[in-house]
């Protein structure tokens, strides 16, 4: 009894090891150092933590959201913080074309892509789902559809630069919480579009990496308001450091991260990476990478 309780943790263990490898403690800030990074929904909150810590890592940097003026501030302070440059796009991503546009924009401001960091959500409102769908519809163009109509404008600068995609995640697009079926969908989304497109870059050798990043409750002005009074007895994790796990993850080329790492075992499914691991098996990978070309 005692040799398999040894077995299953050694097991475990390994397993562990495999799944959050590599370890955070290579990064060195010099990492991001001219690298050209386009962060959305960097006007407040994270998303403008990750741009100052870009900017004094010496990165270039496009930022966008609907706020003008704050994003106005944003490019100001990363350029005394040590931006290589910096440049903002205002816009809605309820609009897809823009959506597309910030990219191809971006891309011709900076002379190439390094990395995209997609962060934005449209505000959130906890609430029962009261039977309207175009408000639904609305959260998927904002929280998901204009996340892919971006990944799909950078990747041919993405290969170009054996860059990087970061998608910022929730804990909410792993687990089920009331109040927000809406954003949990848009997040659940996120999670099985980019976790099987991971899989097809990997098997087409194409070198970009994808990092879907897991967050628990963060203290930015909107998430600590909306959640007052609804959600008691939890303390935020500060922005400030969950925008340096982002960037680390991003730079570490992870295929996940987790901030607060007290969350990492919610998420952790042994049965479903090794279901993945052999249904991956099954599949005819010649046959499909002779016959497909990814575009
Ligand atoms: N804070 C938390 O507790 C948690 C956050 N996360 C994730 O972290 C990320 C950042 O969250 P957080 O910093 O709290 O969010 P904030 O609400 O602080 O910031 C959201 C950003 O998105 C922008 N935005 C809102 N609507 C639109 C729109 N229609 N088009 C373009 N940009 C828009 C906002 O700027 P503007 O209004 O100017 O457009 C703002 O810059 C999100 O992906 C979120 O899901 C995950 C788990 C927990
Ligand atoms: C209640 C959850 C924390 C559980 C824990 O033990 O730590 C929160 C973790 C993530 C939160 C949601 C989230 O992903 C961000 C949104 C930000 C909005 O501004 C506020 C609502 C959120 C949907 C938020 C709701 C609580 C969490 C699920």
């Amino acid at each position: 009894m005692a040799l398999l309780k040894k077995c299953f943790l050694s097991a475990l263990g390994l397993l562990l090891a495999y799944y959050f490898y590599p370890a955070t403690d290579s990064f060195r800030p010099e990492m991001l150092q001219g690298k050209r990074v386009i962060v959305t929904g960097a006007s407040t909150g994270i998303g403008e933590q990750i741009a100052y810590h870009l900017a004094r890592m010496g990165a270039h940097l496009v930022v966008t959201a609907r706020t003008e003026a704050k994003l106005k501030k944003v490019i100001s302070e990363c350029l005394k913080l040590g931006a290589a440059s910096a440049h903002f796009i205002p816009g809605t991503m309820e609009d897809l074309v823009f959506a597309e546009q910030v990219v191809t924009k971006a891309g011709k401001l900076m002379g190439g892509l390094d990395m995209l960091i997609l962060n934005h959500i449209a505000p959130v409102n906890l609430r029962f789902f009261n039977g309207d769908v175009a408000s639904i519809r609305k959260v998927m163009d904002i929280n998901f559809f204009s996340y892919i109509t971006m990944t799909s404008a950078a990747l041919p600068m993405l290969k170009v630069t054996n860059g990087s995609i970061v998608v910022v995640s929730s804990i909410a697009g792993k687990l089920i919480t009331p109040l927000i079926a809406d954003y949990s969908a848009a997040k659940f989304a996120l999670d099985g579009f980019y976790s099987s497109l991971q899989k097809e870059l990997q098997l087409m050798n194409v070198n970009i990496s994808i990092t879907l990043c897991i967050l628990g409750f963060i203290n930015t002005d909107s998430a600590v308001k909306s959640l007052s009074g609804i959600v008691e007895n939890i303390t935020p994790s500060p922005k400030e450091e969950c925008a340096v796990e982002i960037i680390k993850g991003g730079a570490l080329r992870q295929k996940v991260i987790a901030y607060p790492s007290s969350i990492y075992i919610s998420m952790w499914n042994p049965i479903r990476t090794i279901q993945e691991y052999f249904i991956l098996l099954t599949y005819n990978i010649d046959n499909i990478t002779r016959n497909q070309q990814f575009s």
